[in-house]
């Protein structure tokens, strides 16, 4: 079952191009969904869109099964987000920021207190927002973002300018709330690496196209057909003919051979082989066979 569903989602600046194209998003209920790209991809402005934050010119938006259009303040009630920074009120206390909300939503005064713990700024309940970290503003935001115990949390790069271990925090903070509440969680970032131990599935924008969208599984199963063994030496039509002669199949790639997937043990013996008989090998290694790889194989593969 889906929780947000987008069909046929474009958007366009005033006069300016059209920064999205066609962006059909099927973010599972109760998934962990990473909306991945780089800066200026359309991350922010597929979320916004979501939100309602910026006027829909094209495409079909549905969340909890009904269409945004029709039920926006029925679904956003249920919706809890952090686009960019957190707005806090810098003079209030994290408490006092958090009791505005809660009597906007109308939750018991007792969640301030829980939502805190759980954010881990129970300690710092008095101090005002003014004086926070970035890191500690970024708490409290998802803080503010959780209090009504939304079903779905839309987070913009929420570990934005988080050091390795806020990073870290923001993570298990997140998977804590999908496991014991349920909530699904669309999160985007433009690093497969800081998510890809948080999500449990993906779509890849990439100037405002989605390039891949599937299961953490699914990208992974891509990446290793995506691994190989490149090599590179003086003489390649030689070296070509000596693994045809071992029975390694071999092609000419764009940069020197490109030879199947195999294990380290391997890789060297085909290089003794090699050196062996005379062919001096420049260079001999495994490629792409990590997320990392198929992320940026997507992403280069669209750049021109
Ligand atoms: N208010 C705006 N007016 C005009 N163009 C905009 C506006 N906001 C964003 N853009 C452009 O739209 C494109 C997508 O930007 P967007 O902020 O959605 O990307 P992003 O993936 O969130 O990037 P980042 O990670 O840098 O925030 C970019 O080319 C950007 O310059």
């Amino acid at each position: 079952m889906l929780c947000l569903e987008t069909t046929d989602l474009c958007h366009r600046y005033s006069a300016g191009e059209a920064v999205l194209h066609d962006i059909a998003l099927a973010v599972p209920h109760a998934s962990i969904y990473g909306f991945l790209g780089p800066n200026g991809a359309g991350k922010t402005t597929t979320l916004r869109l979501l939100l309602g934050l910026i006027r829909k010119q094209r495409g079909t938006i549905s969340i909890f099964g009904r269409h945004l259009d029709e039920h926006r303040v029925e679904i956003l009630r249920q919706v809890g987000s952090l686009i960019e920074t957190p707005s806090l009120y810098e003079h209030l206390t994290a408490a006092e920021n958090l009791a505005l909300l809660q009597r906007i939503h109308r939750v018991p005064a007792a969640r301030i207190a829980e939502v805190l713990e759980r954010v881990g700024l129970a300690a710092t309940r008095d101090k005002r927002a003014g004086q926070f970290s970035l890191g500690m503003k970024q708490r409290l935001g998802i803080a503010a973002a959780m209090l009504h115990r939304p079903a779905l949390l839309i987070l913009d790069e929420p570990t934005n300018g988080l050091d390795p271990n806020g990073i870290i925090e923001m993570r298990d903070l997140l998977i804590a709330l999908n496991r014991e509440e349920g909530t699904t969680v669309l999160v985007s970032s433009h690093l497969l690496a800081e998510v890809e131990r948080l999500v449990s599935h993906v779509g890849i924008v990439h100037r405002g196209r989605l390039l891949f969208q599937g299961t953490l599984d699914a990208l992974r199963r891509e990446s290793q057909s995506a691994a190989h063994v490149s090599l590179h030496t003086a003489d390649d039509g030689h070296a070509l003919r000596l693994l045809a002669d071992a029975g390694v199949p071999a092609r000419c790639g764009s940069a020197g051979l490109v030879l199947p997937a195999m294990p380290p043990p391997h890789i060297a013996a085909i290089n003794r082989r090699l050196v062996e008989q005379g062919v001096e090998v420049y260079a001999i290694g495994a490629q792409g066979g990590d997320l990392e790889s198929i992320f940026m194989n997507l992403i280069g593969s669209r750049a021109a």
